[in-house]
């Protein structure tokens, strides 16, 4: 068992805590919302109301309707008590826009964002990966990383995050408690890795990943028995990390508990390949051949519930296998870029059918942000049409990437439906997004802390809309140069978990 840390009661940011007392109001939003219709459709709602109730959960989407018509008509429709809601206006040029699903990312690798060297996917993992992870163990760092990550994604608008902790069970478990405090919805997964990683960072056994994985799966549905908003997640850390008993009780561990998503990562790199291959010949686990998706076949750990990352060198037979799993992929183009894995070719995933969202995949990836990723999942998909065998319908859109990155991520999650649009019966994880505009005289007339003095006018960073643009070329330019500073509020069923200061 890993060593123990207080995860009672986690340091929660001042702001949260009085927002958990003061939130549980009825809400109206007015003013632009952008969400996706479909893979390449965006839907522009302006001078528009949303309606969330104290739950967090949408009641009511009117299109053509200001404040006065939203009192007069939908409010009383909703049997709501006009005089006690609170009202959020997004100004002229802002707009709000569902909230970023990270499907892919590595909390306990944060300190090491921006440091990979050279290096690829085996050499990085010894050199940089498996020493952080294992520091982890101290109850100190962990709380001082976990705690910055989390609000390093919110602030960046991550609403749900799919997160790899480390082997150590309190301070995973302190991670899944800090995400609660925050209000970030999570998935929290204890790595599993009881082979061919270092002494130092390494399952004794089979036996004793198994029982720690209990013991955090354990905690969180302690912690949020609804499953709600924080969620276990069986996690394999890959399959040259795992014996072929410690995936086989993982897979029974997940028919057992079918509530809870499996996350691993699958075709990475080709040396990583070549090695699935030396170490998982057919005969050692009864798989159909020596693919990577077989093996994970084979031990009950290819399912529907299980989000596969980056799938970059995937044959075709193992995608037709991914797709009849209804497995789900998680892309994660900056991380496949930076440490040299390859181009990811979405589209053939996306072709077969296959759930797709994207993946920061920090700290393989150099940045938290989602809209980063998203921008990588556009150049990436560049390379994959210059590529031999590419096809110019290989080329991901803005409009895909930010599917992707929201209903898309929503499904690799297991929550679409829930989350990733704006929907009566969808809960409101939601960020506010607000782009600098460029007066006559061409200075800044909003953004950069002026016009307007409110909090969340504040800096606007790289995006300069000079008002002539039309709502896709500002989202465009949203997509291109954006950053925290366009972030500037940010909810998760319905709570206040991010506001920019600046
Ligand atoms: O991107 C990755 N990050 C990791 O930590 C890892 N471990 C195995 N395979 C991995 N790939
Ligand atoms: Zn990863």
């Amino acid at each position: 068992m890993g060593s123990r840390i207080d995860s009672e009661h986690p340091r929660v940011p001042a702001q949260a805590r009085t927002e958990a007392r003061t939130e549980a109001r009825n809400k109206l939003f007015l003013g632009s919302f952008v969400h996706s219709k479909a893979l390449d459709e965006l839907d522009y709602l302006h001078d528009a109301a949303v309606c969330v109730d104290k739950s967090g959960t949408i009641v009511a989407v009117e299109r053509d309707c200001d404040e006065a018509k939203a009192r007069e008509t939908v409010l009383p429709r909703l049997g709501w008590d006009a005089d006690d809601v609170e009202v959020v206006r997004a100004r002229e040029g802002q707009f709000f826009f569902p909230g970023f699903i990270d499907t892919h990312l590595h909390a306990s690798q944060y300190p090491n964002v921006g440091i990979f060297g050279k290096s690829t996917l085996l050499d990085w993992l010894n050199t940089y990966t498996f020493p952080l992870e294992a520091s982890l163990s101290n109850p100190a760092k962990a709380r001082q990383v976990y705690t910055r990550v989390v609000r390093k994604t919110l602030s960046h608008g991550t609403t749900c995050a799919a997160y790899y902790a480390t082997i150590d069970v309190a301070s995973t478990n302190l991670l899944a408690d800090l995400c609660l405090a925050a209000g970030q919805r999570a998935l929290v997964g204890r790595v599993c890795m009881d082979q061919l990683s270092p002494d130092y960072y390494r399952d004794a056994s089979a036996a004793v990943a198994i029982a720690d994985t209990r013991a955090s799966i354990a905690h969180i549905r302690a912690a949020d028995p609804s499953l709600s908003l924080v969620r276990p997640v069986i996690t394999p850390r890959f399959a040259p990390a795992c014996s072929v008993a410690l995936m086989r009780q993982l897979g029974a561990l997940a028919a057992e508990q079918p509530d809870l998503p499996i996350q691993t990562h699958i075709s990475e790199n080709k040396n990583e390949i070549a090695l699935v291959k030396e170490l998982f010949p057919p005969h050692t686990t009864g798989a159909a051949d020596d693919s990577y998706a077989a093996v994970y076949d084979a031990t009950g750990l290819l399912t529907e519930r299980t989000i596969l990352a980056h799938a970059v060198h995937l044959t075709d037979a193992e995608a037709a296998l991914v797709a009849e799993r209804k497995a789900k992929v998680s892309h994660c183009p900056c991380s496949n870029s930076a440490i040299t894995s390859g181009a990811a070719r979405v589209r053939r995933l996306l072709d077969r059918g296959i759930a797709c969202g994207l993946g920061t995949d920090m700290s393989g990836g150099y940045s938290p942000s989602v809209l980063e990723a998203a921008r990588h999942a556009v150049l990436v998909s560049r390379h994959v049409v210059l590529a031999p065998g590419g096809e110019e319908r290989d080329k991901l859109s803005v409009e895909e990437v930010l599917y992707l990155a929201t209903r898309g991520g929503a499904e690799v999650v297991g929550l679409e439906g829930t989350v990733g649009g704006f929907e009566v019966g969808m809960e409101w994880d939601a960020q506010l997004v607000g782009l600098g505009q460029i007066g006559e005289d061409g200075e800044v007339v909003v953004g950069e802390g002026r016009g307007g003095g409110e909090e969340e006018q504040g800096e606007s960073g790289d995006v300069d809309v000079f008002g002539w643009e039309s709502w896709p070329e500002r989202v465009a330019k949203w997509v291109y140069n954006g950053d925290d500073r366009n972030t500037k509020r940010v909810w998760v069923k319905g709570r206040l978990v991010h506001q920019r200061k600046f």
